[in-house]
């Protein structure tokens, strides 16, 4: 307990110290009954010594003794949050230099309630100026990230002894702002522990990103098959071969109606028009923008014969309704959250009860393990966060978009560069060359991991793409362009010298 304080302490220092001298700033804890509190009022204690003018803001009538009893010895002033005095107490907590969030912890059960509730609701409502959550927002639940609202929305959060999966998932992380992580000594007792979730970093990326060999030709670097677009939605076939030409697939063929295919190639010319499935390819995507029988009789024959040779497969939107009644862990689908509530809801396994979009947003790591679960598929759920769920349960989690890559055929894109990635990496994955056995990914978890790259990549290429202009809005054309930056760069982080 008291590493994680003195961890947390320093975190508020050094943010209080960046606008102001800390000897003279205010801190105001809130302090819940467990040992979240503990930590909250030891680390105030610490902040207290250091000359903060600290105030605790009692959130029960017994709080951790020895913790309280430290935070007053330091001179520390307490006041008691009582029924009436929430609103009071909130104006007084807003008006300090930083507020540290105490309330619950990973004992929390449910959200807030009563003053405890209040005090959060009106302090959210007044801006306080800096929040700084203690191992997790109170109120968010630290294994699934499903949030219990009201909660303090954090600048940071300074977590103990191992990023929790709430952190790394919507709605949770979205609360969390920043996340630091303090080591306190309980870390090789977590290593036997499997994480629940998993970020891959720019040097795992560099690693799991297929490159060519020296003796490569277009067809052993992997062909894509792609079933996307109609005459309605052209232009999903073109972002989505566009994006797979340029994350450095061997060769496209595409199959569609000849509307489609003319804008494909005016687009990109490197593609191949195909009128029929007899050419080779060593993977498929499937759906984006697929609308009309005759193209989804496409897909669902091409999906047919990935099955019959074992081919992995992007299933995305308009092909989401094809799956078999058993997917390999090589289908990999890719629903937003609408799209994962329709599947859920045309499987005869989920039951009677009804998902909707809105429990797929509050809930997605849920859903997201729950849809890989009983598709046995590979689940890519995009969002703000996009999670990828094996069917094993593992699932890992990529965040490094921006909010204006909510724009119309973004999802396409992504589908493009996850198909020639897949298309590129298909043998490597089956006989894992070290590169996933290095990183620890078991081998029924390497294509979610190879998704997880995808949803990187594509993430880090809208940051880029907006980038360019300052910050300002993209297309999903801007972000398949800043694809093979973001893949050149990755690639040199590999180090070949890794074991
Ligand atoms: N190795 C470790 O684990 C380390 C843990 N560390 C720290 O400990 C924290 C976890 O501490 P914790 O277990 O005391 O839980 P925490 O959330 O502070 O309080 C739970 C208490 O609150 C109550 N309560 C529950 N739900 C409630 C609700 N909705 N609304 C109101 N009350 C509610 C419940 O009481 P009950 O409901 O049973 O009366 C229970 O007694 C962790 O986040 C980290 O900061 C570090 O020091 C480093 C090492
Ligand atoms: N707020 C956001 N922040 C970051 N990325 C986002 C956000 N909203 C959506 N995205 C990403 O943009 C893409 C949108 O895909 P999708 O909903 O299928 O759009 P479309 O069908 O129009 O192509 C996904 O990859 C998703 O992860
Ligand atoms: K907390």
């Amino acid at each position: 307990m008291q590493r994680a304080a003195y961890g947390l302490a320093q975190a508020v220092a050094r943010e209080v110290k960046s606008i102001r001298k800390l000897a003279g700033a205010s801190v105001t804890v809130l302090a819940g009954k467990g040992n979240n509190g503990g930590d909250g009022l030891f680390a105030a204690a610490i902040l207290a010594r250091r000359g903060m003018r600290t105030t605790a803001v009692l959130a029960a009538p017994a709080v951790h003794q020895e913790a309280l009893a430290a935070f007053v010895a330091a001179g520390g002033r307490v006041v008691q949050l009582e029924a009436g005095n929430a609103e009071e107490l909130a104006v007084l907590s807003a008006g300090s230099d930083c507020i540290i969030d105490a309330l619950l912890g990973t004992g929390a059960r449910g959200g807030l309630r009563e003053a405890p509730a209040e005090l959060v609701a009106s302090l959210q409502e007044l801006r306080p100026r800096l929040v700084v959550a203690c191992d997790l927002p109170s109120g968010l639940d630290a294994n699934s990230g499903e949030v219990h609202w009201p909660v303090l929305d954090a600048d940071i959060t300074v977590t103990f002894g191992g990023i929790k999966a709430g952190l790394m998932a919507d709605p949770g992380e979205g609360c969390a702002g920043r996340v630091e992580l303090v080591a306190i000594g309980i870390e090789r007792s977590l290593e036997s522990i499997s994480p629940e979730l998993r970020r891959l970093t720019d040097s795992d990326l560099g690693t799991l990103l297929p490159k060519p060999g020296r003796r490569a030709h277009k067809y052993s670097r992997g062909v894509l098959g792609v079933v996307a677009g109609s005459a309605r939605f052209a232009g999903a076939a073109a972002l989505s071969v566009h994006a797979a030409a340029l994350a450095g697939v061997g060769m496209v063929r595409y199959l569609g109606p000849q509307s489609a295919a003319q804008l494909v190639l005016a687009r990109t010319p490197e593609a191949l028009w195909e009128t029929d499935h007899s050419g080779r390819v060593q993977a498929w995507l499937l759906g984006s923008g697929v609308d009309g029988e005759e193209q989804l009789q496409r897909a669902k024959e091409a999906g047919a014969l990935a099955l019959a040779d074992d081919l992995p497969v992007v299933v995305d939107a308009g092909a989401l309704s094809l799956l078999p009644e058993r997917c390999p862990a090589h289908w990999i689908l890719t629903p937003h959250a609408g799209e994962l509530a329709t599947l859920l809801n045309s499987l005869p396994s989920t039951g009677e009860v009804k998902v909707t979009r809105d429990d797929v947003e509050s809930r997605p790591l849920h859903f997201v393990r729950q849809a890989a679960e009983q598709t046995g598929a590979t689940v890519l759920l995009k969002g703000a966060t996009t999670l990828v769920s094996s069917p094993s349960g593992v699932v890992f989690n990529q965040s490094e978009g921006t909010a204006w890559m909510a724009t119309a055929g973004s999802g396409d894109v992504l589908a493009g560069v996850l198909g020639a990635l897949l298309a590129q990496a298909a043998e490597s994955i089956r006989h894992d060359d070290g590169a996933y056995a290095a990183l620890c990914v078991d081998p029924a978890d390497r294509w979610a991991a190879l998704a997880a790259v995808a949803a990187s990549v594509h993430g880090r290429a809208g940051a880029l793409a907006s980038a360019d202009f300052d910050g300002g809005p993209i297309t999903a054309s801007a972000i398949a362009e800043a694809v093979p930056r973001v893949i050149g760069s990755l690639s040199a982080e590999y180090d070949p010298t890794r074991p």
